[in-house]
């Protein structure tokens, strides 16, 4: 499924937080949204799945505007996992997954077979099978995340939404979402902090700096030690091949920096004479 984002401008607290933003994205792309705390990345995927209105602006489905959807057919296009998973679940890890499966139902439709065996697929794929019985409330931050994508995954939509899915992933854990995310053939839409992940899993990245949609494109040909410089305040080395760019980031040293002593210089009168 095609997403497209035309001059969206959303407006919150008086402020434009994302400014008459452009964006397309092709069926089956995996796309990194990136950008400094604030720039605006929830916010905008956020006008995807319909939690914020646009003020101006459309974000259109297959060509259609995702505001004329009803909220079935919107929730079977685009499946979101959130960044803080709700911990006030007090439902085991199968009863969160099968919750994906709602907008596939009838009106007080009950589980099918499909349901249980889409269900046990996404907990497969998520590593989250041994937990299935065990309460949500008891998780730690990494499994409930596990357990929110693998909910995301059984509602099979052709649209995932991913808001800084890896805050609470181990190292091995964030490389297997992205694997997985990859291995979908879905369209996805992923808030990244992460620019190393970024690069090796997105097909493109859209760069968000103060509400404004900075850069997008190929990975590798997008995060540049400049861009990456201006954007984040941070220094960048590159290691790796020029279309698999590995960053290694220090703090950017600033005038006021070098202008600070490191040691205070004795006293004279300390000085051996
Ligand atoms: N409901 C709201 N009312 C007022 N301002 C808001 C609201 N929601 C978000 N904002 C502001 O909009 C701006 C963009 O926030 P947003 O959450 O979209 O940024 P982000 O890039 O996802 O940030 P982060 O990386 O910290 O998650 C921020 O300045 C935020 O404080």
């Amino acid at each position: 499924m095609r997403v497209n984002f035309d001059d969206v401008t959303v407006r919150l607290g008086g402020r434009d937080v994302v400014q008459r933003a452009s964006l397309a994205v092709e069926p089956g792309t995996v796309v990194g949204l990136v950008g400094p705390n604030g720039s605006g990345k929830s916010s905008l995927l956020r006008t995807l799945y319909r939690a914020v209105r646009p003020t101006h602006g459309t974000v259109r489905l297959d060509g259609q505007d995702v505001q004329q959807l009803t909220g079935r057919r919107a929730a079977r296009a685009v499946a979101v996992m959130l960044q803080d998973p709700p911990t006030d679940f007090d439902l085991s890890v199968e009863e969160t997954v099968l919750l994906g499966r709602v907008p596939h139902h009838a009106a007080f439709g009950r589980d099918t077979s499909t349901d249980l065996d889409v269900v046990a697929d996404a907990m497969r794929r998520t590593g989250t099978t041994e937990l299935a019985d065990r309460m949500v409330a008891t998780l730690s931050g990494g499994q409930r995340q596990r357990v929110m994508l693998a909910r995301a995954l059984a509602q099979e939509s052709p649209v995932l939404v991913l808001d800084e899915p890896s805050n609470h992933l181990d190292i091995s854990h964030q490389h297997e979402l992205m694997t997985t995310v990859r291995s979908l053939g879905r369209t996805v839409l992923a808030a990244l902090h992460d620019l190393n992940l970024a690069v090796r899993y997105c097909d493109q990245v859209v760069v968000l700096d103060g509400g404004r949609l900075v850069a997008a494109g190929p990975p590798a040909r997008v995060l540049t030690p400049e861009l990456i410089r201006t954007t984040f305040d941070v220094d960048v080395r590159v290691h790796g091949d020029t279309d698999a760019p590995v960053f290694a980031f220090s703090r950017l040293t600033t005038a006021a920096d070098a202008a600070v002593p490191t040691h205070e210089p004795l006293p004279e009168s300390s000085v051996p004479g």
